[in-house]
């Protein structure tokens, strides 16, 4: 289930190059993505007195600690990025530029280059150069106005949507088509890869389905933002949760089923004045069993009722433990298999822990042609980090 080695050779994204220089969260899963399903990552961080990289996404990555507001760890870089296939860069616009590592300037030197750019408003526009997260991308993209419950302020989730979803995921997305691209044009490309719009993009089901009737109530009293009783998240008597998408009227009626009811007492489906009442009855059944006793009601039917796992149950579930959803890696840690699964080349994804601050710096260095004499003196000019895991790590 998961690889021991360096060596990724039957992966699907085998032989591709890629420089990462370390950033917050997006461009880690970014390159983690590249790395799980066989790309050679390099993370370029800054060298550091700490062996510990932030970056908790660093699986199957390499770490080269070069620092780059000195020429010479600059120059390093342009002389990486000559052989490099995929450059992920994680700053906002301006700051590459201002390093003499901007893409006129690495595309000239390797006109193949995929010079991927991950930012949170992108390269142009009046935000171009304003920091900013997650919570701050998705409430510009439009999406956030449409998240909450009724009568509550739009709640923004964990930094699922715009951090990695239209950004890290996106992005990884547009490096693909690049490359795609490349095998026939051999000719790299800029990718402005803007969460903004990554997630904003996204949410094209909730533009182009804004006239067919099923947005036309206030957030949180529709078909799918938590109006519905048949859309809805319930609490069972374990202080657990149950997770009710029966939409279609055949799965609905499952569902009325398995709750003990009888439809024919009941108002229709979609009878929106009915709704909050509906929600309220089930809200009661569902809270006099346990989430054991309920998934054993619905289990093997057509409910559409799930539970809701915490992240303690979710590994251990039969329907993930039969599909191996989930890996442990050689410290005992858990954390979702790459996904979708490639029948031929799946993604192979590192057992080993993540590559300490400078772990692989010599090793990177020498593989793209620096002698030991340049190596040494870029050391000894702390340009660059030789991170050794501490005895006691
Ligand atoms: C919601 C998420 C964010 C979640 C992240 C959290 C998990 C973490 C955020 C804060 C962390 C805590 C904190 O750091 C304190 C503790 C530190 C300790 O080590 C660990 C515990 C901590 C409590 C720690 C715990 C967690 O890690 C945190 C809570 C997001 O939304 S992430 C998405 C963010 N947005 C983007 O990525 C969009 C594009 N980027 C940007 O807009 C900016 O980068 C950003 C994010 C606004 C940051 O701006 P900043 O001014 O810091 O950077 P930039 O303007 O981009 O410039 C980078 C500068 O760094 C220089 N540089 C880069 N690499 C090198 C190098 N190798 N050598 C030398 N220099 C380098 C570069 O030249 C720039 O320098 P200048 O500023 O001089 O131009």
């Amino acid at each position: 289930m998961c690889r021991r080695s360096q060596a990724a050779a039957a992966m699907a994204l085998s032989g591709v190059r890629v420089l990462e220089l370390a950033g917050l969260a997006p461009a880690p899963l970014c390159g983690m993505i590249l790395a799980d399903f066989g790309a050679r990552v390099v993370r370029v961080d800054r060298p550091s007195l700490s062996p510990v990289a932030s970056d908790v996404q660093g699986r199957g990555k390499l770490s080269l600690a070069l620092d780059l507001k000195r020429p010479q760890g600059a120059a390093a870089l342009r002389r990486l990025c000559r052989g490099a296939d995929v450059l992920i860069e994680p700053f906002r616009h301006g700051v590459m530029e201002k390093l003499g590592l901007g893409p006129e300037v690495l595309l000239q030197e390797n006109p193949s280059l995929i010079y991927a750019r991950l930012t949170g408003f992108g390269q142009t526009g009046k935000y171009a150069k304003s920091a900013g997260h997650d919570i701050n991308y998705l409430a510009l993209s439009g999406v956030l106005s449409k998240l909450g419950r009724k009568d509550e302020n739009p709640y923004a989730p964990v930094n699922l949507l715009a951090d990695f979803a239209g950004g890290g995921v996106m992005c990884a997305l547009g490096i693909v088509i690049a490359l795609y691209e490349r095998a026939t044009s051999g000719r790299g490309q800029i990718i402005d890869a803007s969460m903004v719009e990554g997630v904003a993009y996204l949410s094209s089901f909730l533009w182009k389905s804004q006239n067919v009737g099923i947005w036309s109530r206030p957030r949180g009293e529709n078909l799918l933002d938590g109006g519905a009783p048949f859309y809805e998240i319930y609490r069972t008597s374990d202080g657990k949760f149950m997770a009710v998408g029966a939409l279609e009227p055949q799965f609905y009626e499952q569902l009325i089923k398995g709750l003990g009811l009888d439809s024919n007492e009941l108002p229709i489906q979609s009878s929106f004045s009915d709704w909050p009442e509906m929600k309220k009855k089930f809200a009661s059944i569902f809270a006099q069993k346990t989430q054991a006793e309920w998934c054993s009601i619905f289990d093997g039917t057509d409910a559409c009722v799930t539970p809701v796992l915490s992240f303690d149950d979710v590994a251990s579930h039969q329907h993930n433990k039969q599909r191996r959803s989930f890996i442990k890696n050689d410290q005992g840690e858990i954390s979702p298999r790459p996904a979708p699964l490639l029948s031929r080349t799946p993604a192979v994804p590192s057992c080993k822990r993540d590559p300490f601050i400078g772990e692989h710096t010599e090793e990177i260095l020498l593989e793209n042609g620096f002698t030991k004499q340049e190596i040494a003196k870029l050391h000894s000019d702390k340009i660059i980090g030789f991170g050794k895991p501490k005895a006691n790590l």
